[in-house]
């Protein structure tokens, strides 16, 4: 199929899909219209929690929660006012965002099971709140809706139209944020979070919108339900049932995508239809519970990744069967392209870039950094060395702010910055790289690299993900790094040693002041180390500063100058690299005494 048809049977399917749902009514059968109204609530709900555990990694076991606030919002709100509950709908939709805001503040450092456990307690407090609050809410009893105002032979038209064009808004947002920056923001979040966090993404601004996003729509759809249903009970509209079936709905069509939880409600809701009509009795709540439990766990083993992901992969490998990958070409020995501009930023009058003041840090009892002082000079490449276990990569941890310093102090540019969190450090210039490449497995190389962002914009969030000026700039040093035919490929795809270039790439996307780079050259061939030493030179000549860790002592000493010397956690030499191989401590303590510097294999660049 070429690109063209490709990209009209995207627009003209959905267009087609609507088209046929907004006739269903017309037939006049309340049966479907009425699963179908079912449907569309399920879906609203699946797409709206699939922002926030698809896109952004949190997985909630209590979204129904936002379908009850936004039908007791419209329900209250109506009554009280004596309006339509359709009038009042978008205050459900705000509430919703509302407590999906709260939610993402309280739930700020908490991650994995522990963040189901919040969601699934959130939808139980909301619950008994509405169950006790009886003055407002009708408690236990439950709330009457309005009666329809409309004639009977439209039936159910209003509810039924009402949640289509809620579906089709749903999927719009969803298409939405997956195109932008603050899309992609979120898979990097749901990838590897506190990476995220070191190249620039504000964790805690994009989850609080995500959350937002995940609950609007939700809570609109949650008021129109309610009046459809015409009379609001806390069992019903606080549901856990509901929220195993958004849940299963997501997974079985694709996690992540747009069009899976979509998906997963039309095969699901049938399904529902099918389980009520036929448990019956006063166990079918929890013959349903088991049912859908089951279901959930076969999708897990079977469907790991949903339909339409598996479908993707399935149609992928048969696009390139035979071909052979680019990824694992060698990458040539070649001239380097032009070193790209750097953003010159304003300095401070102090020549030490970076300064560790009597820093430590124990882990328990451990003392992994003990004391620690020394400075990195603005324009210099400086080596940490030291024996395993002497507390460098440690080191790094407390200076990009990936741990708190137990004591002493860090200044950076002038300022001090050991209370600052790790994407402040980077917003203040601060670049780092990973010993194994940290790279987000989902994102392309491209993406991986335009993800990274120097700086807040708030503007920035809901501009196209990867394009104009920014993806201009991430190709260049893609191709700066010897990269640039690979800009498409998953991350994954890479050899270990490229992940460690496109890794440099997402650094200097963020045109830091200071980059530490931990082993750049640990596991990888000597063409790439050679090809690696001569980039690390080329930025330096055009006045980056480097504090490298490396083992390979031919690489960093010929490459450093000065060198810091870690023994315990403790600076035990500080000098040039003739003088640090010659020190008697030193080679006690790391080098050897037979020691000598091989200036042939030098990294290539003695
Ligand atoms: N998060 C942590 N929790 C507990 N102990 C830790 C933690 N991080 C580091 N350590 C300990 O601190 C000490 C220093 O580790 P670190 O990784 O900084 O050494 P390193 O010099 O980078 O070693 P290598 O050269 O092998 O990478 C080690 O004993 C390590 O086990």
């Amino acid at each position: 199929m070429t690109a063209r048809n490709r990209r009209l049977l995207r627009r003209g399917a959905p267009a087609l899909g609507v088209l046929l749902l907004a006739l269903v009514p017309l037939t006049g059968d309340i049966y479907y219209q009425n699963m179908l109204i079912m449907t569309f609530v399920l879906a609203v709900l699946a797409s709206g929690w699939n922002t926030m555990a698809g896109y952004t990694g949190y997985v909630s076991l209590g979204h129904s929660a936002f379908i009850g606030i936004g039908a007791y919002t419209a329900g209250v709100a109506s009554a009280h006012w004596g309006v339509s509950p359709f009038l009042v709908a978008p205050l459900g939709g705000v509430a919703a965002a509302l407590v999906a805001l709260l939610l993402s503040v309280v739930t700020r450092r908490t991650r994995g099971p522990a963040f189901v456990i919040v969601t699934f307690a959130l939808l139980e407090l909301l619950g008994l709140t509405v169950r006790n609050w009886t003055s407002v809410t009708g408690g236990s009893k439950g709330l009457l809706m309005p009666l329809p105002t409309w004639g009977v032979d439209i039936q159910d038209w209003p509810f039924y139209y009402t949640l289509l064009g809620l579906l089709v808004l749903a999927v719009a947002l969803a298409a939405g944020i997956a195109r932008t920056k603050l899309g992609i923001g979120l898979v990097a979040i749901r990838d590897d979070e506190d990476k995220a966090a070191g190249i620039g993404i504000s964790t805690p601004a994009y989850k609080s919108l995500a959350f937002m996003a995940s609950a609007v729509l939700v809570g609109v759809a949650g008021a129109v339900y309610g009046y459809y249903v015409s009379f609001l009970d806390p069992g019903a509209m606080f549901d856990i049932v509901l929220s195993v079936e958004a849940v299963l709905a997501a997974l079985m069509g694709g996690r992540g995508t747009v069009w899976g939880p979509v998906l997963g409600a039309f095969i699901l809701e049938p399904l529902s239809e099918v389980t009520n009509s036929h448990l019956g009795g006063s166990d079918a709540g929890a013959l349903r519970l088991v049912f859908f439990g089951g279901l959930l766990l076969a999708v897990t083993l079977l469907l790991p990744r949903g339909i339409l992901p598996q479908a993707a992969e399935w149609l992928r490998r048969r696009r390139t069967r035979g071909a052979t990958s680019p990824v694992g070409r060698r990458l040539a020995d070649a001239e380097l392209p032009a070193t790209p501009v750097m953003r010159p930023r304003a300095q401070t009058e102090d020549t030490a870039l970076l300064r560790l003041t009597g820093v430590s840090r124990r882990f328990g009892g451990l003392v992994a950094v003990d004391d620690c002082g020394f400075e990195v000079t603005r324009g210099s490449i400086t080596a940490l060395i030291g024996p395993n276990g002497s507390g460098k990569t440690t080191v790094f941890n407390l200076v990009d702010g990936t741990y708190p310093v137990t004591a002493g102090r860090i200044d950076f540019d002038g300022r001090r910055i050991d209370q600052l969190g790790p994407t402040r450090r980077t917003f203040a210039g601060i670049g780092r790289t990973y010993q194994l490449p940290r790279l987000f497995p989902s994102l392309t190389v491209l993406q991986n690299v335009a993800a990274a962002c120097g700086e807040f914009r708030p503007g920035n969030l809901l501009r196209s993900a990867v394009s104009g000026a920014e993806a201009a700039r991430a190709t260049e040093l893609l191709e700066f790094v010897g990269l640039g035919d690979y800009l498409t490929a998953r991350a994954t795809d890479l050899s270990y040693g490229q992940r460690k270039l496109v890794e440099l790439a997402q650094v200097l996307m963020l045109e830091p002041q200071l980059i530490l780079l931990d082993e750049p050259c640990a596991g990888i061939n000597p063409t790439l180390i050679r090809r690696m030493a001569a980039l690390i030179q080329a930025l330096n000549r055009a006045g980056q500063t480097f504090l490298i860790v490396e083992h390979d002592m031919n690489f960093v000493l010929s490459l450093s100058d000065p060198v810091v010397v870690l023994s315990r956690g403790t600076v035990i030499a500080h000098g040039a690299p003739d003088d640090i191989s010659a020190d008697e401590q030193v080679r006690e303590a790391y080098l050897g005494a037979d020691f000598a510097l091989d200036a042939a294999t030098a990294g290539g660049t003695a």
